[in-house]
């Protein structure tokens, strides 16, 4: 499926699928079932295509949803047809653990034997009890582990962020916050809040980006500084909860119905 979204002008466009799209980077094989291998359409003046490709991963079909604006991208990539995944709960619970580790291995940041680990609890009942299961494992682990979790996570507007070295994951979080166009006076408060909060707690400030915007986060940065070290590791979690909430909303459908 695919249609134009505004405008008032004709236009004629050539939708061609990459054929590496069958086979993704990590090795995972997504096959094909139908698609537009060189379809012309007219077009009211399209800024941005909308298609619905049906892959299978392993032994399951799942949908993925994808948005092309026409102004840049001529071509599909395999990375960006794996940012909208929506798969139903029974989907999940089909996947083998090298998928399950491929899908959801960032779900909590540069932190993949969570995924790995999470596997083990299948069937998931529903988004919910899939939600639980990574929670659970991090609450269970003791401090250091879960300091462990914290020190994976890049520093906000950061030096990942100026090199280009984020995930795209928390590039997509991060610039949403708007933290990728700072004045020059909010990025040095951010530079010395980050620095002071890594030499009094021993872990970065983490703090779930889409869910707040950029003045927000100096405000919390510079109240949280304050707080005792426990106290600040056990608030740190609670923010990879939720940044692991918005993550796995991401690739899994949420709605009362995706259940068991
Ligand atoms: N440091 C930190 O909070 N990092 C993160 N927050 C977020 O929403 N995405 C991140 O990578």
């Amino acid at each position: 499926m695919w249609r134009s979204q505004t405008g008032n002008q004709r236009w004629r466009w050539n939708l061609k699928v990459n054929p590496k799209v069958t086979k993704s980077a990590s090795g995972n094989k997504y096959h094909k079932k139908h698609t537009h291998e060189s379809s012309t359409a007219r077009f009211a003046a399209p800024s941005c295509l909308e298609i619905n490709l049906h892959l299978k991963a392993s032994r399951a079909w799942f949908c993925v949803h994808q948005c092309i604006d026409l102004g840049g991208v001529q071509r599909l990539s395999l990375q960006q047809l794996g940012t909208h995944v929506d798969m139903d709960i029974g989907t999940v619970n089909a996947l083998s653990y090298e998928d399950f580790g491929n899908i959801f291995g960032n779900v909590v940041e540069k932190c993949p034997i969570i995924a790995a680990a999470v596997w083990s609890s299948r069937p998931f009942a529903s988004f919910s009890a899939l939600e639980a299961a990574f929670n659970e494992f991090m609450d269970a682990l003791p401090e250091s582990g879960k300091e462990g979790i914290l020190r994976c996570h890049p520093d906000l507007a950061g030096r990942d962020l100026q090199s280009g070295t984020l995930t795209k994951e928390s590039l997509e979080e991060q610039a949403g916050a708007g933290l990728d166009a700072l004045e020059s006076s909010e990025s040095s408060s951010m530079a010395r809040l980050n620095e002071h909060y890594k030499e009094r707690f021993g872990f970065p400030f983490v703090i779930c980006a889409r869910m707040n915007d950029k003045k927000n986060i100096l405000r919390q940065l510079s109240e949280r500084c304050q707080h005792e070290r426990t106290v600040e590791r056990a608030h740190g979690i609670e923010e990879v909860k939720k940044i692991c909430r918005l993550r796995l909303q991401g690739l899994v459908c949420h709605d009362a119905q995706n259940k068991l």
